[in-house]
């Protein structure tokens, strides 16, 4: 007699065939997945079943309540995959994205007050400078009265970096000056590609790590691993647990020292008064004490930390954890939001323009313009009150997320009801989907910023003027619980304006304000100055350089052949000094 196979819990569940016995559906949805991502929304719904690694079945979600459940209302089922805290608990430690629980609450509560508006404020004239580097490099290699194609991509990359490590840990490590880029820095920009290797094979690698209790074992297991992704990531992040402990030793000692804890900012003399680091410094690297003056986030959370009760302050070992951890989570993404702006700018002359009016306009109104006024520096509250400025940023954040999908493992058997029923697989209406306890979630979040029953039919387009009002101020947006507003309109539960990007709920993303300041203050900085197009080369055959965005596990901007090899991440843009008429295109 044959022996059935027992129905899949998830059997009624609407989704594509396997593409692949070993991928799955994985293929085509982690590389170049634009379209497929998006048809999955279209064709099934909310909730759909895909197919994960080894044939095991996984739910794809993007209706809006069901993401209310998942991050939300029942947050504690949905927790993060057992690979993602290993992984990252031996990659960064015991930060944010290593914890899970009451561990994660209490280091929330403590950072929460870090990022506050008033930090941000404090914090961006620190970092203008950053952007008026970014932009000399560029000028500094434009012939006079002419253009020249840059690859924009580095020096989005290098400047991000220089943003939050100045930010995060008071340091400049030369990272723009690829000639004196300390070891530190190096470390950093490898840890992006090796950690991306790695997405593919990491739920394999912490499985077996996690099957080994004795830390010193797991250790020695780590160390022997045969694959150079895994060993090449090890090496990075010893220089940079290295480099974080020598910092974070130094900060804590010049505090203890001065013992003005409670101060708004701890006055700084670098190594002349503390007595401390100077010696251990690296090559090529730059403690801003005095120009900080204790105004970086490690401060801000060291004196936050100090002054707090006793069973609310976390361990040295959480506090290291969140550095690398920040610096991690707030580099590429923020990178990318800027070249990906920069790239539309470049593709829409028009809305280049009447950017460039804008912050015209808002830097005269601003006063100060003896110098000229493209080199007056905006305050916080200045800066975020542009609102085309706003919109063009909030938009391309919503159509190209620099994070499309996350992971998710459901812990309890539980039920996700749906704002928007779905056809099952046997034809009748869903209106919510049971989840058995194991199941592993992706939220994707692409596919909620694509969603047209909650951003109208034309959500696919990219048009920021749906952020204003007709008379061009910013519409107010609150934060959705995937129930109808009075408007009759669901709502996602993200950070604000139902928009997924920085995720909602308890670990939704915690720099969301520092990376919207950040880029809005690099693009003002560089548009104030200079003028984005698309490479206009074509070939013998008539063809076109063109750059082509692939969404993978991150987004990769790419150049088709014949121009490039539509692998190696560059964006290539032709620059030139502004002109007159660049406002008026
Ligand atoms: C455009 C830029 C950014 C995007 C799109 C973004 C997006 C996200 C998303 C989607 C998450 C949730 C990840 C998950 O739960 O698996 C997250 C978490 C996080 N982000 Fe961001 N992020 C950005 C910039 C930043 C910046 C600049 C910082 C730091 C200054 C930062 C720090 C963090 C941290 C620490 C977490 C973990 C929060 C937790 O688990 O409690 N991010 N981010």
């Amino acid at each position: 007699r044959r022996v059935r196979k027992p129905k899949s819990p998830l059997a009624d569940v609407p989704g594509p065939q396997s593409d692949h016995w070993l991928k799955g559906n994985f293929g085509r949805m982690f590389q170049d997945g634009w379209d497929y991502n998006l048809q999955l929304q279209e064709k099934y719904g909310g909730v759909v079943k895909i197919h994960a690694l080894l044939g095991t079945e996984q739910l794809y979600v993007s209706d809006p309540r069901a993401l209310h459940y998942v991050v939300v209302k029942e947050q504690h089922i949905y927790t993060e995959t057992d690979m993602f805290i290993m992984a990252n608990k031996l990659i960064f430690g015991d930060g944010l994205i290593s914890t899970l629980g009451e561990q994660h609450k209490k280091q929330r509560k403590m950072l929460n007050p870090v990022f506050s508006l008033a930090n941000m404020r404090d914090l961006l004239p620190i970092i203008q400078p950053i952007a008026d580097k970014v932009s000399a490099i560029f000028l500094e290699q434009i012939p006079d009265g002419d253009s020249k194609e840059i690859n924009i991509l580095p020096w989005m990359s290098r400047g991000a970096l220089e943003y939050i490590c100045q930010a995060a840990l008071g340091y400049s490590f030369n990272v723009l000056d690829p000639k004196r880029t300390s070891g530190f820095g190096e470390a950093i920009q490898k840890l992006a590609p090796s950690g991306l290797r790695l997405i593919f094979v990491r739920p394999f690698v912490p499985l077996f790590l996690r099957t080994i209790t004795s830390p010193s074992l797991r250790n020695k297991f780590a160390e022997r691993f045969p694959l150079k992704a895994f060993q090449d990531l090890r090496g990075v992040v010893d220089v940079l647990d290295k480099g974080t402990r020598r910092i974070f030793k130094e900060k804590k000692a010049r505090m203890m020292s001065s013992g003005a804890i409670e101060a708004s900012w701890v006055e700084v003399e670098g190594d002349r008064k503390s007595g401390v680091g100077g010696q251990d410094k690296e090559e090529g690297e730059r403690d801003l004490g005095d120009r900080m003056r204790g105004r970086d986030i490690m401060s801000i959370m060291l004196r936050a930390n100090m002054s707090s009760e006793e069973s609310e302050a976390l361990s040295d070992e959480e506090l290291l954890g969140q550095m690398s951890t920040i610096i991690f989570a707030g580099f590429e993404t923020t990178s990318m939001a800027v070249s990906r702006i920069l790239y539309i700018l470049a593709s829409k002359p028009e809305v280049q323009a009447k950017l460039r009016r804008e912050v015209r306009k808002a830097k005269q109104q601003s006063g100060g313009v003896q110098n000229g006024w493209e080199n007056v520096n905006l305050g916080y509250d200045e800066l975020v009150a542009i609102p085309y400025l706003d919109a063009v940023v909030r938009e391309t954040l919503r159509v190209y997320p620099p994070t499309s999908l996350l992971n998710r493992t459901c812990r309890k058997d539980t039920t996700l009801p749906l704002a928007s029923p779905i056809q099952s697989a046997s034809g009748t209406v869903m209106h919510s989907v049971a989840v058995p306890a194991g199941t592993n979630v992706i939220i994707s979040i692409l596919a909620a910023n694509h969603n047209k029953q909650v951003w109208g039919p034309d959500a696919d387009d990219w048009r920021p003027e749906r952020w204003l009002t007709e008379t061009g101020e910013r519409i107010k947006f609150s934060e959705g619980d995937g129930e109808e507003d009075r408007e009759g309109r669901v709502r996602y539960p993200g950070v604000y304006s139902s928009m997924m990007t920085f995720l909602g709920g308890g670990r939704a993303c915690i720099g969301f304000k520092f990376a919207e300041m950040e880029i809005k203050q690099v693009v003002t900085t560089l548009l104030s100055r200079m003028h984005f197009s698309l490479p206009s080369e074509v070939d013998a055959h008539g063809n076109k350089k063109t750059i082509h965005w692939k969404i993978n596990a991150l987004q990769v901007p790419v150049v088709d052949p014949p121009f490039g090899d539509g692998v190696t991440a560059q964006v290539p843009l032709v620059v030139r000094k502004v002109k007159e008429e660049d406002f008026s295109a």
